[in-house]
């Protein structure tokens, strides 16, 4: 009877208990069901973060530029695109010679004067006059008007160091090629400001540039500095910058920057690319650091003042 009590008693307890067990077994299941869904979520918290903070990198990047005034991809043709900047009082401070001295100021960009096989043989000129030796920091010069060649941390003069030898490294049509591109910039140049191109002469220093991402070993390597040509050089009164290779495929950085109150402007170099400007404050600019690849660009200049005028340069 006791026995039969026990077993009775004994029954409904089991069953209990497997109810229980079973139970705790869902409510188990149920939360690490939760607890998956959780971390999936976390994990997607995660990765939306880590895209926002990557997104935030690359705009930051990006964060002193505005306006793009000239992407690499796109085509100027066949009319300069223009941009009128109000005079600063620079001029002011020199002499003024009618149908020169800037008037209208601005920048432009076209992709019309220079074809792009021109600044193909002109970056194979630059390219040549550049291995007879280079700045051992990340910007080298190379000034066909002087000879004036960087080397090492100096400058060294081509024509006079290699003497008759630097006919095997240029040739009479690199220079005719120069000379006849230096008169197209010119036009354009006289035809988008008002000018009498008769008045305006090429000035000194006039130039090829090659820049790549090596630390700079002096001051002559630190070609990123914001500056205004005027005042830098004196005699400027239009710079014009032709560019010999592309912004994005043979280099990164290296855009030029037009610093302007409200904002930042940037022209991005392309092969071809001649971008022009009156040279005085209302033109503050600097060039991005070249973080990758070789930047190759003529800076060719202009002055009002005949006594700053240079001549072609021609081979000695
Ligand atoms: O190479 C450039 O884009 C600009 C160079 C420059 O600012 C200069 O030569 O004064
Ligand atoms: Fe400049």
């Amino acid at each position: 009877m006791a026995l039969l009590r026990m077993r009775n008693t004994k029954g409904p307890n089991a069953a209990e208990i497997e109810r229980k067990i079973k139970r705790g077994n869902a409510l188990r299941q149920g939360s690490s069901w939760w607890g998956s869904r959780a971390l999936v979520l976390l994990l997607l918290v995660a990765l939306c973060t880590a895209a926002a903070a990557l997104w935030l990198y690359v705009t930051r990047l990006d964060r002193d530029i505005t306006e793009t005034l000239a992407s690499q991809r796109e085509l100027i043709s066949p009319e300069p695109r223009v941009y009128s900047v109000p005079c600063s009082e620079d001029y002011d401070n020199y002499k003024r010679y009618p149908g020169c001295t800037p008037q209208k100021c601005g920048r432009a960009v076209t992709d019309s004067v220079v074809t792009r096989e021109e600044a193909q043989v002109l970056r194979r000129l630059a390219e040549r006059g550049m291995a007879l030796a280079g700045s051992e920091g990340g910007a080298s010069i190379l000034d066909l008007h002087s000879g004036a060649l960087s080397m090492g941390k100096q400058f060294v003069n081509i024509y006079r160091y290699f003497g008759e030898q630097i006919r095997t490294v240029f040739e009479q049509e690199d220079f005719s090629l120069y000379r006849d591109v230096r008169g197209r910039i010119q036009t354009i140049i006289a035809e988008t400001f008002g000018l009498d191109p008769s008045l305006m002469y090429l000035t000194k220093p006039t130039f090829f540039s090659r820049i790549n991402s090596t630390e700079a070993k002096t001051q002559h390597d630190e070609y990123w500095h914001p500056h205004i040509d005027k005042v830098t050089y004196g005699s400027f009164d239009y710079t014009s910058l032709l560019y010999l290779t592309d912004y994005g495929s043979d280099f990164m950085g290296g855009r030029f920057v037009f610093m302007d109150k409200n904002g930042n402007r940037t022209v991005e170099p392309r092969s071809g690319r001649v971008s022009f400007f009156s040279s005085g404050s209302e033109n503050l600019h600097r060039v991005e650091k070249v973080t990758w690849g070789t930047r190759y660009a003529i800076t060719v200049s202009f002055t009002c003042d005949p006594a700053h005028a240079i001549s072609d340069p021609t081979l000695p």
